[in-house]
C-alpha cells in the first residue's frame, strides 16, 4: 500500500500544474474553437478526416477522473488537438489562426513546466 500511494503522491504532484495549465487553456482568448468536441452534425466530414478528436472539455474530464498516468500523456492529447485544427483548417482562417496561436502558448507554458 505504500508503494501505491507514493505512486499516487507523484502522481499528483505531476498532474498538478497540468490542470493549471488547463485552466489559462480554458480562459485564452483564442479558446473558443477548442471548449468543447467539433459538433459533426455542423462539421460532417470531420469524423473522416480527424481520427483522434480532442477538445479541452475532455481533457479537463480526464485530469479530473484521474485518466493520465503521467505529465506526457496530458501533453500529448493537448497537441493533439492544434495538430487536428491544422489538418482541418487553414492556416489562415479564423479556427486555423486561433489554434497556431493557443499552441504557442501551451508549448510556452509546458517548457516552463519542465525547466522549472
Ligand atoms: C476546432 C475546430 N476545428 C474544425 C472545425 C470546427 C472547430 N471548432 C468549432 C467549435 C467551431 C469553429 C468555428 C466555427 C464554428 C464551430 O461554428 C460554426 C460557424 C463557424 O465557426
Amino acid at each position: 500500500a505504500a508503494k501505491k500511494d507514493k505512486v499516487s503522491k507523484k502522481l499528483i504532484k505531476e498532474l498538478a500544474p497540468c490542470k493549471a495549465i488547463l485552466e489559462d487553456l480554458e480562459c485564452h482568448d483564442d479558446a473558443w474553437p477548442f471548449l468543447l468536441p467539433v459538433n459533426t452534425k455542423q462539421f460532417p466530414t470531420y469524423k473522416k478526416i480527424i481520427k483522434c478528436p480532442m477538445d479541452l472539455s475532455t481533457i479537463k474530464k480526464r485530469l479530473q477522473d484521474m485518466y493520465y498516468k503521467s505529465r506526457e500523456e496530458f501533453c500529448t492529447d493537448v497537441r493533439q488537438i492544434f495538430n487536428n485544427c491544422e489538418t482541418f483548417n487553414e492556416d489562415d482562417s479564423p479556427v486555423g489562426k486561433a489554434g497556431h496561436c493557443m499552441r504557442q502558448f501551451f508549448e510556452a507554458r509546458w517548457n516552463d513546466l519542465c525547466t522549472s
